[in-house]
């Protein structure tokens, strides 16, 4: 049986898991891959209780594991940019294969990454860095292969997820609820990176890159964070029959790509708004296949473990395997220059919420201003004025319109004498339906 040389470096969340994980189950992995995968040697500053690397060699410095010939694959699980990029541009230099779990660095600097490896023969392996445990990039890459996609949509923030339910379920401050995402091993090091969508646009890059064949595109991806979606929008929303969820979306167009994170109403019917707490999903629509949908874990030690172990056996049967029986782990393709479509260009509904004084005509005001745009109303509801400052909540639902249009008229109604705040905008999507 030939053994396969894992190297580990950063012993946190995903870290030790990793270990448990391969400890664990050696046997079933050696079972399946034909290989004898053994854990040679972790870079860590510290020893870490929830796993026992006591017969490993553990040093401090990673760059040791990236130069030590006993090593295959070594896998990236450090975080963070500039040292995870000089470890592993390092390590393919010395001809390992590369594991991470780290999607900032691939979305931010896979495409140069890919390229040092392709002229290496290396693959690099990041399953774990999207959707966490979910086989996403699998899926896409192996079982989806004969498929063009069309779109796909996520909810791919395990964190984000979690704060948006417990908001809604039980009215919890968003700040006591982060707090709880980042006790439980969820949240990233910064966590404005999953609150305000950094951590899915990453995700959104990679996933569109795989599902179209594009170049990472992470700078052209239209970002918006959960932080301003208020109770009321989450209520107002469910009295439409629909629920606030942050997705990203990727979709093919004729007029060019669309990339984009933002939060979203989709139909309280939809599978997507029943994925709660910290659970990911990927919806997947490709020409072939029509609609496949996946779920699990997008966060936690075991289940991103699950992902990066998966990366590891994968890698372990392509150096096993004689080349004629090669499994089919692509690296990504260069891609052509392909044209993002600006957000403003985007045709989808949306809802507004709109706080007026309340006066009589106000509500006629603000429709015609939308009809006057070609802006077709779907649903609307009023609310009572609140005593505090005499302000009404009114909530639209408009049909779909081109978004400059619609931020034409929303910068009209903003200018009415009666709106006392800035109107809030949130993309509705029937995610194909
Ligand atoms: N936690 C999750 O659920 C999850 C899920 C998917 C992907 N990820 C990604 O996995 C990676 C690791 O995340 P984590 O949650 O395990 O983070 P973590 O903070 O728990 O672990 C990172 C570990 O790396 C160590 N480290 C950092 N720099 C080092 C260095 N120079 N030398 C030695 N050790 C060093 C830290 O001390 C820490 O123990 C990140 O890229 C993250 O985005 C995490
Ligand atoms: N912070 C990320 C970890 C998984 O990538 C999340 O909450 O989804
Ligand atoms: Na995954």
């Amino acid at each position: 049986m030939k053994s396969v040389n894992v190297g580990i470096c950063g012993l946190g969340t995903v870290g030790s898991g990793t270990v448990n994980v391969l400890v664990r189950n050696a046997e079933i992995l050696s079972a399946r891959t034909g290989c004898d995968i053994r854990i040679t040697q972790i870079g860590a500053r510290r020893p870490n209780p929830s796993c026992d690397t006591s017969e490993i060699s553990v040093v401090n410095d990673i760059f040791e594991v990236a130069s030590n010939p006993d090593v295959d694959i070594l896998v990236e699980l450090i975080g963070g940019y500039d040292t995870a990029l000089k470890l592993v541009k390092e390590a393919i230099s010395n001809g390992k294969h590369i594991v991470t779990a780290n999607k900032a660095l691939i979305a931010e600097h896979g495409n140069e990454i890919f390229a040092l490896a392709r002229e290496m023969n290396i693959v690099v392996a990041y399953e774990a860095g999207v959707a966490g445990g979910i086989p996403a990039i699998k899926s896409l890459r192996e079982g989806l292969v004969a498929n063009r996609i069309n779109w796909l949509a996520g909810i791919i923030n395990g964190t984000g997820n979690f704060i948006l339910t417990e908001m809604k379920d039980k009215g919890s401050p968003f700040a006591d609820v982060l707090k709880q995402a980042q006790d439980l091993g969820y949240a990233e090091a910064d966590p404005t990176f999953d609150v305000e969508g950094i951590d899915a646009a990453h995700k959104l890059t990679i996933l569109a890159s795989n599902a179209f064949g594009i170049p990472l595109m992470f700078d052209k991806t239209f970002t918006e964070g959960i932080s301003k979606v208020t109770p009321e929008d989450l209520q107002y929303a469910e009295e439409f029959g629909y629920r606030i969820k942050h997705l990203g979306i990727a979709r093919n167009t004729d007029k060019g790509v669309e990339l984009r994170v933002h939060p979203t109403l989709i139909p309280e019917s939809h599978l997507l708004a029943s994925v709660d707490g910290v659970m990911n999903s990927v919806l997947i629509d490709g020409d072939a296949v029509g609609q496949t949908m996946y779920y699990g874990a997008g966060a936690g030690s075991e289940p991103t473990a699950s992902a990066v172990v998966a990366d590891i056996a994968d890698i372990a049967r392509i150096i096993s395997a004689p080349e004629c029986a090669v499994p089919p782990v692509s690296l990504l393709s260069a891609g052509q220059d392909v044209s993002v479509l600006p957000i403003g260009e985007i045709v989808a509904a949306s809802y507004l919420r709109i706080r007026a004084e309340d006066h009589p005509g106000v509500l006629m005001k603000v429709t015609e201003v939308l009809g006057q745009h070609g802006i077709n109303i779907d649903a609307l509801l009023q609310k009572e004025a609140r005593e505090s400052d005499g302000c009404a909540d009114i909530a639209v639902l408009t049909h779909h319109i081109r978004e400059n249009l619609l931020m034409q008229a929303v910068s009209e109604i903003e200018e009415l004498e009666e709106i006392t705040s800035p109107v809030v905008h949130i993309r509705v999507d029937h995610l194909g339906g």
